[in-house]
C-alpha cells in the first residue's frame, strides 16, 4: 500500500516510540511534565517566540489562538480555501464566536493591500476585526510557500491596526526547506504561530502554538477549558521533541520525491495544477474521462492511496513514509491507468 492521502498518515519511528516509552513524565496540568517542558522551551527557542504550548492537534492549536486573541463577535481575515476556514467544521463561530472574512489569494498568499481594505473600521453597525490569519505553506494551493515579502507586508499592516496576526503554519517547515528561511524568520512576521509535529515531521500526536508568556498563559487556560489538560504527555511530547529535532531536515527529500512524481504525471500525460514547491502534488484530470472518484477507485485498485481535491482535482502528498521507489511505482500505476480510460 503506498499511502499518498496526506503526510499526517506518517508513523512514528522506532526511536520516537522507545522515547515515548522511555520518557520521564509528570502532571501537566500542574505543568510539572518535565518532557513536554523541554519540548516547549525548544519550540519557543527555534520559532523566536517567549513561550510555546504543546497542543493535541493543528486545529486544537488554532483554536485556541482563535479563542485567545479574538472576543465574540470579532471577525478574522483569513484565505478563502485556508484550513481555518475551509476544514475546520465552523470552528471559529461554534466555539469562539466569531466570523470569518475571507479573501482569495495568489498561490495561498492574500494581497496585504487587500487584508487592510477588509479591516473593520470602528462603527456601531460593524463587527471588529479581532485577528489576521496566515497559512504557511498553503495546503489547497498545493502546498504553496507564501513568500516572506508578503508576510512582512501583512505583518505590517495588522501592527499598523493593532491587530494580531495568527499563522497556520501546520507544514511550516515544508516552507523552510524549501527556501532556506528559517522558521524563526517566518514567526518574527506573526505574532502567534501554530506547527504541526505529526505530519511530515513524523511525531504520532501534537501541534506547537508559540507566542508571547502572557498569550501562553491564556492559551493553556483555553486548552483547559477544551480539556486538553494533559497529564503525563511526556509519553507523546518525547516522540514530538525528536520530531522538531531530528526531522525537519530530510524535508527535501519529500520535495524531491514530489518533483519526482509531478514530472512522472506529466509523462504519464496528466496535467499537474500547481508548481509542486513542497511535497504536495495536484493533478487535474478536468480533460479526463474519469472523475476524481473514479481514479481514486482505480488507484486504489492497484494499492495507491490519494485524496480528491475537487470533483476532478487529486491531491497526492509525499512523506517520510514514502520512498522514491513508491514514486517510481506511482508513475507506473498513471500510466497503466492513463491507457485505460
Ligand atoms: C494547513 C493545515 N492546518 C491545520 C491542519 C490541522 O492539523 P490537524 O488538526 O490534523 O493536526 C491541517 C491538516 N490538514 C489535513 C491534510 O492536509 O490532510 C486535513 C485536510 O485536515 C492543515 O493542512
Amino acid at each position: 500500500m503506498i499511502d499518498l492521502r496526506s503526510d499526517t498518515v506518517t508513523k512514528p519511528t522506532q526511536a520516537m516510540r522507545d522515547a515515548g516509552y522511555h520518557a520521564e513524565v509528570g502532571d501537566d496540568v500542574y505543568v510539572e511534565d518535565p518532557t513536554v517542558n523541554m519540548l516547549e522551551k525548544k519550540a519557543a527557542e527555534i520559532l523566536g517566540k517567549e513561550d510555546a504550548l504543546f497542543v493535541t492537534s493543528g486545529v486544537q492549536g488554532n483554536q485556541i489562538a482563535v479563542l485567545t486573541h479574538c472576543d465574540k463577535g470579532n471577525e478574522i481575515i483569513l484565505e478563502e480555501d485556508s484550513h481555518v476556514f475551509y476544514y475546520e467544521g465552523a470552528a471559529i463561530s461554534a466555539f469562539a464566536g466569531v466570523q470569518p472574512r475571507t479573501i482569495r489569494g495568489e498561490h495561498g498568499a492574500m494581497d496585504p493591500t487587500e487584508v487592510e481594505a477588509a479591516i473593520r473600521p470602528e462603527d456601531v453597525h460593524l463587527p471588529e476585526t479581532g485577528m489576521i490569519c496566515v497559512e504557511n505553506t498553503h495546503n489547497r494551493s498545493g502546498g504553496a510557500v507564501v513568500p516572506l515579502e508578503t508576510m512582512k507586508q501583512t505583518y505590517e499592516v495588522a501592527k499598523k491596526h493593532g491587530i494580531p496576526l495568527h499563522l497556520d503554519g501546520a507544514r511550516l517547515f515544508n516552507a523552510v526547506a524549501a527556501t532556506g528561511i528559517s522558521a524563526k524568520e517566518y514567526a518574527a512576521q506573526t505574532d502567534t504561530v501554530q506547527i504541526c509535529l505529526s505530519k511530515g515531521l513524523g511525531a504520532p500526536v501534537g501541534s506547537i502554538i508559540a507566542g508571547t508568556v502572557s498569550f501562553i498563559q491564556q492559551a493553556r487556560k483555553w486548552r483547559k477549558r477544551l480539556g486538553g489538560g494533559l497529564r503525563q504527555v511526556g509519553v507523546i511530547a518525547a516522540p514530538a521533541y525528536i520530531a522538531l529535532s531530528e526531522m525537519t531536515e530530510r524535508l527535501n527529500e519529500d520535495h524531491a520525491n514530489a518533483k519526482l512524481l509531478a514530472k512522472g504525471i506529466q509523462e504519464a500525460g496528466f496535467k499537474v495544477a500547481n508548481p509542486v514547491d513542497t511535497n504536495i502534488i495536484l493533478m487535474d484530470i478536468e480533460d479526463e474521462n474519469v472523475d476524481a472518484v473514479g481514479m481514486i477507485e482505480r488507484l486504489e485498485s492497484f494499492e495507491i492511496k490519494a485524496v480528491a481535491f475537487g470533483p476532478n482535482l487529486i491531491r497526492f502528498v509525499t512523506h517520510y513514509d514514502v520512498s522514491t521507489n513508491d514514486i517510481e511505482k506511482t508513475i507506473m500505476v498513471l500510466k497503466e491507468i492513463k491507457t485505460m480510460i
